[in-house]
């Protein structure tokens, strides 16, 4: 196994022939690493993850993920978006459980281990505060509740690596909050890798090992900074000096991105 999980070495991806989506991207992560990637809309974060779980390969450029050049799409990812994407006509459990229908080697033995699979569905849903929703269907669910869920989709099948997609950017800031520290015990507890793209700093301030500030389109990598809070954060550690400091930090490097 290597040391670093993520490792893109001058990573270059135009869509068309006139202009580049991102540009000259070099990043290493280690094992286990939360990293946050933010930057103003359109500088390329979605590509990123593209390139990341291996939907999309580099026009030049190498993209190697747990010590192997990614050739196709990665199995052992797990997504989670802004919108939770569950099927309606599915209860919680079922959504859950989609992952393991899916991918292998899981599919194989779906109907096999069916029951041990319900098991570890209900305890996840557990963990993440659904105990009780399981046989409900999404529109019986709160946005937040909805979310939690896809959490539980995203992680079912234990992958070694998470892409989150703006997922707390539709609820409120209390919902917000709640779901940053679900995030944060589930990732202390399992130590799987983390992407997540993000325009919200406090987020990224409060989650993250490692920040990345992307710039406009080119999206190139402007800043590096590595998160000086200890881990794991409590929602106290959002107001004190410190994390007030950094997100501070993190803004100047936004508004010197939108400015250029
Ligand atoms: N399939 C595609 N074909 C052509 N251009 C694309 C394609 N996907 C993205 N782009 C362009 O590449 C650039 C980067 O897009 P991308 O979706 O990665 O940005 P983003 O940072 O995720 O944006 P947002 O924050 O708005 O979600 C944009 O200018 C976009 O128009």
């Amino acid at each position: 196994m290597s040391e670093l999980f993520v490792d893109f070495q001058k990573v270059f991806l135009a869509y068309n022939e006139s202009e580049f989506a991102v540009e000259d991207i070099s990043l290493q992560t280690r094992q286990g690493e939360f990293i946050a990637i933010v930057g103003p809309s359109g500088c390329g974060k979605s590509t990123f993850m593209k390139l990341a779980t291996g939907l999309k390969a580099p026009t030049s450029g190498l993209v190697n993920i747990d010590g192997k050049p990614v050739t196709g799409p990665l199995k052992f990812v797990g997504m989670a978006f802004q919108a939770p994407t569950l099927l309606p006509w599915r209860t919680t459990l079922d959504n859950v459980l989609l992952p393991l229908e899916i991918v292998e080697p899981y599919r194989s033995n779906f109907k096999r281990e069916h029951e041990q699979y319900v098991q570890r569905a209900l305890k996840l849903l557990k963990t993440v505060g659904l105990e009780g929703y399981a046989d409900k269907y999404p529109w019986q669910l709160s946005g937040g509740m909805q979310q939690r869920a896809s959490i539980c989709r995203a992680l079912i099948h234990e992958p070694k690596m998470l892409l989150l997609d703006e997922p707390f950017g539709a609820l409120d800031a209390f919902t917000r909050e709640e779901l940053w520290c679900v995030l944060r015990d589930l990732w202390t507890e399992r130590k799987f890798n983390v992407i997540l793209v993000t325009h919200d700093l406090r987020e990224a301030a409060f989650l993250a090992d490692t920040i990345y500030v992307m710039s406009k389109r080119p999206g190139r990598i402007v800043a590096r900074k590595e998160n000086p809070l200890a881990q794991p954060r409590e929602l106290e550690t959002t107001y004190t000096e410190p994390f007030n400091e950094l997100v501070h930090e993190l803004r100047g490097h936004i508004g010197r991105v939108r400015n250029s």
